[in-house]
């Protein structure tokens, strides 16, 4: 057994999101969005699930921020649902949706909880998406337009922003996969959109800047790791693809302020031809002050000639794999981290995701989720290595704090350290929320 610790300076926290949590869909003015009609339409969520009532957190907010004042954490990872402040993505604000958020913002104050908010988590308003949405560079403006609210309203009260959650999964899961809202399956269009989602983030980086606002802003790009099979060329350089098609498509223009010159060059070599304007990259390139760094899985890879759009595949190395089956690579989380290190230097990085599916249901009142432990204990002592080899990590906020609506999955996906019985609304901490507790209070735990 060994003792595995954390800098005495580590934050911990939960995160959530708001169309996985909040329901009241039809409450207080909240304006209709892509996932609320990406659900509705048969066949694009397992069981026809919605986010209706999802964990009604809009009215039970109390009971959940009691929860995690239990457990101890310093900072809670929340999104705005853009759709209640501006119902149709601009024009009049709704000040129930302001109000809304000033409650449970006060309530997590009142209870000692860092609020850090994530502006755009997936739930785009449906009058912007029948405008065209994030391919219509109208759609950064008002962005930007919302976020200035949201900065004037909170600032003070906020003191970590992040502008967008996953930009892989808003433009190429949505847009050319197709499996999340709004559904489309066309290459040139995603990746249009990746390239307006990184100006509407830039954009608003500007704007916290020229406000002069109090705090901190950030992005939260998801990753993934892929560990070449052989020390072959062709199987390191796919898996190199792969994982820049997550990182440094995104980070780079950040960062560098130019796209990773080879992935323009496989995306022209599938017909994809980037607009970019005058004036994009500079843009895009403006310093952020922390890393939101989201990760869940990776594997083994080789080289596969004209297979998918990257040329590879996955090598089965028998993983053990949650319930969602996603292999369980805690050695991927290590490897992403020291790679941004390595490529953007000493950043300051929150782990703003990380977390397992795992559908153990309540017995006599105790959900024993051995499994979520397990993963936990691996991946925090892989962060820890990552630690101890240089990467800037401030923090660990967990995905998630309780079941919730996983997208296409819906409720048949498990990810919380919080049950919930979607009939009832209960909530029932699980045997690693417990775990998580302790090894928040002890900022180290026995591996
Ligand atoms: C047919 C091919 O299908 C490919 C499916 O490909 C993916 C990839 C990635 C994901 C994914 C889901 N999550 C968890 C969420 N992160 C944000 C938060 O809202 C969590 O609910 N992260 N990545 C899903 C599906």
């Amino acid at each position: 057994m060994s003792i595995i610790q954390f800098p005495k300076d580590m934050k911990w926290g939960t995160a959530t999101a708001s169309y996985q949590i909040e329901g009241a869909t039809k409450e207080d003015g909240r304006g209709q969005t892509i996932w609320d009609t990406f659900s509705k339409t048969p066949g694009n969520v397992l069981n026809g699930d919605n986010g209706d009532v999802a964990c009604n957190s809009y009215h039970r907010y109390e009971e959940d921020v009691q929860i995690m004042k239990e457990l101890g954490i310093d900072v809670y990872r929340f999104s705005v649902a853009w759709s209640r402040i501006f119902p149709e993505g601009n024009g009049e604000v709704n000040q129930k949706g302001l109000d809304y958020y000033h409650r449970l913002i006060d309530e997590l104050l009142a209870n000692g909880i860092e609020p850090m908010c994530t502006l755009y988590h997936w739930d785009l308003p449906q009058a912007l998406q029948d405008k065209g949405g994030w391919n219509n560079r109208e759609t950064i403006d008002a962005f930007v337009n919302y976020a200035e609210t949201m900065f004037k309203e909170f600032s003070g009260k906020i003191n970590y922003w992040l502008t967008l959650n996953e930009p892989w999964c808003i433009s190429f899961l949505s847009n050319y996969i197709g499996v999340h809202a709004p559904g489309n399956q066309d290459l040139q269009l995603a990746t249009q959109i990746s390239h307006h989602l990184l100006l509407a983030h830039g954009e608003t980086v500007k704007k916290f800047r020229d406000l002069n606002i109090k705090g901190e802003i950030g992005f939260a790009p998801n990753t993934t790791w892929l560990e070449p099979f052989s020390n072959q060329q062709e199987d390191i350089d796919a898996c190199k693809r792969e994982v820049a098609w997550y990182v440094e498509w995104f980070m780079d223009p950040v960062f560098k302020g130019e796209y990773p010159s080879f992935m323009v060059d496989w995306f022209k070599k599938k017909g994809v031809e980037l607009v970019i304007e005058d004036g994009d990259m500079e843009a895009i390139n403006q310093p952020i002050d922390f890393l939101g760094i989201n990760y869940y899985t990776g594997h083994v890879a080789r080289y596969k000639e004209n297979e998918g759009l990257l040329d590879w595949e996955m090598v089965e190395m028998n993983y053990d794999r949650t319930d969602i089956g996603w292999p369980i690579f805690p050695q991927g989380f290590y490897n992403v981290l020291t790679h941004i290190t390595e490529s953007y230097g000493k950043v300051p990085i929150y782990i703003t995701e990380n977390g397992s599916c795992y559908n153990d249901e309540p017995e006599n009142g105790r959900v024993k989720d051995d499994g979520r432990i397990n993963y936990l204990q691996q991946h925090l002592t892989a962060l820890s290595g990552a630690i101890k080899s240089g990467v800037n990590v401030k923090g660990y906020l967990t995905w998630s704090l309780m079941d919730n609506f996983e997208w296409a999955e819906g409720y048949s996906k498990r990810f919380g350290i919080v049950h919930v019985n979607y009939r009832t609304l209960e909530r029932t901490k699980k045997d690693s929320y417990y775990w998580f507790k302790q090894t928040i209070e002890n900022n180290w735990f026995e591996n």
